[in-house]
C-alpha cells in the first residue's frame, strides 16, 4: 500500500493534470482559494529540517523529478536493471509533459534520459572512485518527436569506465522505434558520499 505521501503526490498529479484540461474560467477563484487552505495546513507541518536532506537519507529515488514518488512533478517512472546492466522504464507522458501539441517536449526527453542513463552507471560502478556520479556532457538527438498518451520506453546502459569519467548511452522508444537517442559523460566528484553527513550513498 501506498505511503501517505506518495498518495498526496499522487494527488497533485491528478490536479496538475485537471489543469491543464480546463479553461480559464472566473469560478477557479474558489479552487485557488481551497489549494491554498491546503497549502496553509501543510506549511503547519514543516519542521527544521531542509528538504535536500531528505533526498540524501533516502535508500531509493523518493524526490527526484523522475523516480519520485514523493514528487508531483515525476510520473513517477520505475527503473528496472536486467542481468546484463541495462536500465529501462516504461511511461505514458500526458499533459504536464507537453511541448508542441501533442508531443514531449525535447527538454523533457533530456531529464528522463539523463536520469535512467545515470541509474544505468550507478549499477556498476567498479574501479569508479567513490564520488558522487554526475554529468558532466549530454548529447541528444531527436529522431522523430514522442507522442503523448502512448507507451514509450527509456533504457540506457553503461558503454565505458575510465577512472573517474563514466560513459553511458540510451534511447527513448516508441512503437520499437527509436525517437530520442542520448550518450552522457558522467564523472565522479571529488566529494564523496562519506563526506557529506548522514549520507548513505546515494547516485
Ligand atoms: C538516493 C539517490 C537518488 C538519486 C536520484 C537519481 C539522480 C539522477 C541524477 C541525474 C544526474 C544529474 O543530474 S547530475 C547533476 C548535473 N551535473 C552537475 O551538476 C555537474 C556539474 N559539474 C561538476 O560538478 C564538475 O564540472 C565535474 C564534477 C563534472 C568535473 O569537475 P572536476 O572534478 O573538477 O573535474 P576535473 O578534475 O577538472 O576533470 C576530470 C576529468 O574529466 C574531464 N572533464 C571534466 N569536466 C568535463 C566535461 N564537462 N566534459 C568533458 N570532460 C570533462 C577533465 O578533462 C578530466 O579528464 P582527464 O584529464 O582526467 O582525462
Amino acid at each position: 500500500m501506498p505511503a501517505p505521501l506518495e498518495d498526496v503526490a499522487d494527488a497533485l498529479r491528478r490536479m496538475m493534470d485537471l489543469l491543464l484540461r480546463v479553461d480559464d474560467d472566473p469560478a477557479l477563484g474558489h479552487i485557488t482559494s481551497e489549494l491554498h487552505a491546503v497549502s496553509d495546513l501543510l506549511e503547519a507541518e514543516f519542521d527544521d529540517e531542509r528538504p535536500f536532506d531528505k533526498m540524501l537519507h533516502s535508500d531509493a529515488p523518493r524526490h527526484d523529478p523522475v523516480s519520485g514518488v514523493e514528487n508531483a512533478i515525476a510520473p513517477p517512472i520505475v527503473v528496472e536493471v536486467d542481468s546484463d546492466g541495462t536500465a529501462h522504464a516504461e511511461v505514458d507522458f500526458g499533459l504536464p509533459y507537453q511541448g508542441p501539441k501533442g508531443l514531449l517536449h525535447g527538454g523533457i526527453s533530456a531529464l528522463f534520459l539523463d536520469h535512467v542513463l545515470s541509474l544505468a552507471n550507478s549499477n556498476n560502478r567498479s574501479g569508479v572512485d567513490n564520488g558522487f556520479l554526475v554529468t558532466a556532457q549530454l548529447s541528444l538527438r531527436y529522431h522523430k518527436p514522442v507522442p503523448l498518451f502512448e507507451r514509450a520506453t527509456v533504457s540506457a546502459r553503461q558503454t565505458s569506465i575510465d577512472g573517474r569519467k563514466v560513459r553511458a548511452a540510451g534511447e527513448i522508444s516508441v512503437g520499437g522505434e527509436v525517437a530520442v537517442s542520448a550518450e552522457g559523460l558522467f564523472i565522479a566528484t571529488r566529494i564523496r558520499p562519506a563526506d557529506v553527513p548522514g549520507d548513505k550513498g546515494g547516485a
